[in-house]
């Protein structure tokens, strides 16, 4: 039996797809893998957050899982819509790497508090974070995959990148890393660091049964459910400068979660802690409660400023 593995044609991503089928290997079960171009793969001139559609990265993807063209699917967790088209499903997430931001620069004594620092990034949420912790720094729009952003930083366009732990250890950039980003304060986006297998619901219960057994993390899926839970109730979307991000404290899952406004003045963030058994719940309480503190005020002017 073969699975179709689907996914984008970034370095990065093959790296996934591939680490995927080196965990089916002993399964029994043969793999293959299928690229694909996305939106997101196609539009490099402006940043994510202004092509606006929700899954940018994930449509062309989905609908070769709805065609039965493909078996499963390979994405980033952090790259997944909070909604999936009703007939898919995600079966599995892999343990999940370190999950914090980096500065990755060509000078390892990286000064964060210089005045003019330039940042390469391309994310909503780590702009405005910037813009609250680190006034001194001016945000730079770098896009591209993960191997042109920093050729475009050696180039000079910027000083250093801020950019997911995850992604750089990956590819094996580890020698880049200036400086290593705490959650405490940086909360990530939600799904940073793990790898999500999506799927038709009615794929062959064998190749199913496959994935759930040799690529899924359980603790790992647990904190997922909890932080798309958020997602799902924030009615964020991939744009929206939103965090979460949930891990075992003991018995019980923690979430801190929350949303700060483009200009990165206000921050709401809200933690909270339940049993596994309750992880979906434990998201939807903690988005109501950061929708009721204010967050529902910065979504709302973040939508106006994105019309406009
Ligand atoms: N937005 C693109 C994206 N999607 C997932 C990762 C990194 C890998 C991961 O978080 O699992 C990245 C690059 C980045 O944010 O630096």
């Amino acid at each position: 039996m073969t699975i179709r593995i689907g996914t984008r044609g970034s370095k990065l991503a093959l790296w996934q797809a591939e680490h995927i089928a080196q965990l089916l290997r002993p399964s029994g079960m043969k793999t293959e893998i299928v690229t694909i171009d996305t939106k997101g793969d196609k539009i490099l001139d402006v940043t994510i957050g202004k092509i606006g559609s929700k899954g940018v990265f994930t449509e062309e993807i989905e609908a070769k899982l709805l065609d039965g063209s493909i078996d499963i699917a390979v994405h980033s967790a952090k790259d997944l819509s909070s909604e999936l088209p009703e007939e898919l499903e995600l079966i599995a997430f892999t343990e999940r790497e370190q999950v914090n931001d980096v500065m990755v620069s060509t000078n390892k004594h990286l000064d964060l508090f210089k005045v003019g620092l330039r940042i390469g990034t391309a994310s909503t949420r780590r702009v405005a974070f910037l813009k609250h912790y680190y006034p001194n720094i001016e945000a730079v729009t770098v896009r591209g995959n993960l191997q042109t952003r920093i050729e475009k930083m050696k180039a000079g366009e910027c000083d250093a990148l801020m950019l997911a732990y995850a992604g750089v250890h990956r590819l094996g950039y580890d020698n880049l890393i200036a400086d290593k980003i705490e959650t405490s304060y940086f909360v990530p986006a939600v799904g940073q660091g793990t790898i999500a297998v999506e799927c038709h619901k009615k794929l062959d219960f064998k190749k199913k049964d496959a994935v759930q057994r040799y690529i899924n993390h359980p603790d790992t899926e647990d904190c997922m459910r909890a932080e798309r839970s958020f997602l799902k109730t924030l009615q964020g979307g991939c744009s929206i400068p939103s965090f979460g991000y949930a891990h075992y404290e003991g018995n019980l899952i923690t979430l801190k979660a929350g949303i700060i406004s483009l200009d990165g003045k206000r921050v709401v963030k809200v933690k909270d802690a339940a049993p596994a058994i309750d992880a979906k719940e434990l998201g939807k309480r903690v988005a109501l409660e950061v929708l009721a503190e204010g967050g529902q005020e910065i979504l709302n002017k973040i939508r106006l400023s994105m019309q406009a």
